[in-house]
């Protein structure tokens, strides 16, 4: 599966974050997010694969989606079985984001990306629309941070794992009301704060590789990304957990159905037997084969974002994958039409 759809699945990512990127700074997050889905679902259609879309991010705020069971690329088609081979027929799940970050595209912010995670049917956690607590950290501190624990201790372990001076630990949180305790704490610890406004998952991914001066992520956003985080977190051999947050007051934004009650009902409608329970990148990420695919819209801690040029534009995407050990980094030109000149700064 991975040979061949590696680097089928760049141009996905890369195609729905040039087409984000023409409504950078715009302020139009539904149409930055619209387009986006477009140009994925587009591409991937023209991949000789069998596909379903088991996460589409977007139902939370009626955002325009991949919608959850929709069937993409060329083996869906009835005609199939003349024009795939038998390996191209085997069903993939597929965890989308077309658009991630939609409002620090939408206000020219950094850390949008065009983002999607690929197993094998089953690989992936079908996430509902909920909130996730997570917790990321690098590879050297994994299965030594717990999410049980409280920050304070795991900016110790943090802070012995990395051989770091708490102080000189960065952990990103989104900046919420809900997280306004995690942030006390996490100062009072000695730690330093990186609050962003958007986009958790080049935050997590970002503990995935050192360099990036982040080293961890703590707090709550959605539960879809953290799917397509730990996706990329269990190909990095770095550490995610997720707990899905079923309660309003606890999140605090409101956008998360009626009532607890009723979000406990239709979580175990859904087969989840035991709403609390913690996730690790292995369950949320559970196939044997795992793709994790990236591309930035505007820059970011990971990539840069979408540059234009007047003959077309340059691209910079992100492909990990378990089972070759990669973390590829893909440079690429998108020329259009007969460009007078290839610009390569
Ligand atoms: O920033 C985010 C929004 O994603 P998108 O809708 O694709 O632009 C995500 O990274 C966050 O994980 C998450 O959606 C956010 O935490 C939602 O929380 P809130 O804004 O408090 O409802
Ligand atoms: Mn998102
Ligand atoms: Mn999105």
């Amino acid at each position: 599966m991975e040979s061949t759809l590696g680097l089928e699945i760049i141009e996905v990512v890369e195609q729905a974050a040039i087409a984000s990127a023409r409504w950078m700074g715009k302020g139009e997050k539904d149409i930055a997010d619209e387009v986006a889905v477009e140009a994925m679902r587009e591409r991937m259609n023209q991949i000789h694969m069998r596909g379903k879309i088991v996460i589409g991010e977007g139902e939370r705020d009626d955002a325009p989606m991949l919608f959850i069971g929709e069937e993409v690329g060329v083996c869906t088609q009835p005609n199939a079985s003349e024009v795939c081979n038998p390996d191209e027929l085997i069903e993939i799940d597929i965890a989308v984001d077309p658009c991630e970050g939609t409002n620090l595209c939408a206000y020219g912010q950094p850390g949008s990306m065009a983002v999607l995670a690929i197993s094998e049917k089953g690989g992936l956690f079908a996430a509902p629309d909920f909130y996730m607590k997570k917790l990321a950290a690098p590879p050297a501190a994994k299965g030594k941070v717990d999410i049980r624990k409280s920050a304070t201790e795991n900016l110790k372990i943090l802070g012995e794992s990395l051989d770091r001076a708490i102080d000189e630990l960065v952990v990103v949180v989104m900046k919420r009301e809900r997280h306004n305790d995690l942030i006390k704490e996490i100062r009072d610890a000695g730690a330093r704060v990186r609050l962003i406004s958007d986009g958790d998952v080049s935050a997590a991914i970002s503990c995935g590789f050192s360099g990036t001066n982040t080293h961890a992520l703590m707090g709550i956003g959605a539960a879809p990304e953290g799917v397509i985080s730990a996706a990329a977190m269990r190909c990095l051999g770095g550490h995610f957990q997720g707990q899905l947050i079923y309660d309003p007051a606890i999140v605090k934004t409101g956008l998360i159905g009626e009532s607890k009650e009723a979000n406990l009902e239709r979580l175990s409608s859904m087969g989840i037997a035991d709403p609390d329970k913690i996730y690790t990148a292995e369950e949320l990420a559970c196939g044997e084969t795992v793709l994790f695919a990236g591309c930035g819209i505007t820059p970011g801690l990971l990539m840069n974002g979408v540059r234009f040029f007047k003959g077309g534009a340059r691209t910079q995407s992100l492909v990990i994958s378990n089972q070759s050990k990669t973390a590829r980094f893909v440079d690429t030109i998108h020329m259009k039409g007969n460009p007078s000149y290839v610009a390569l700064k």
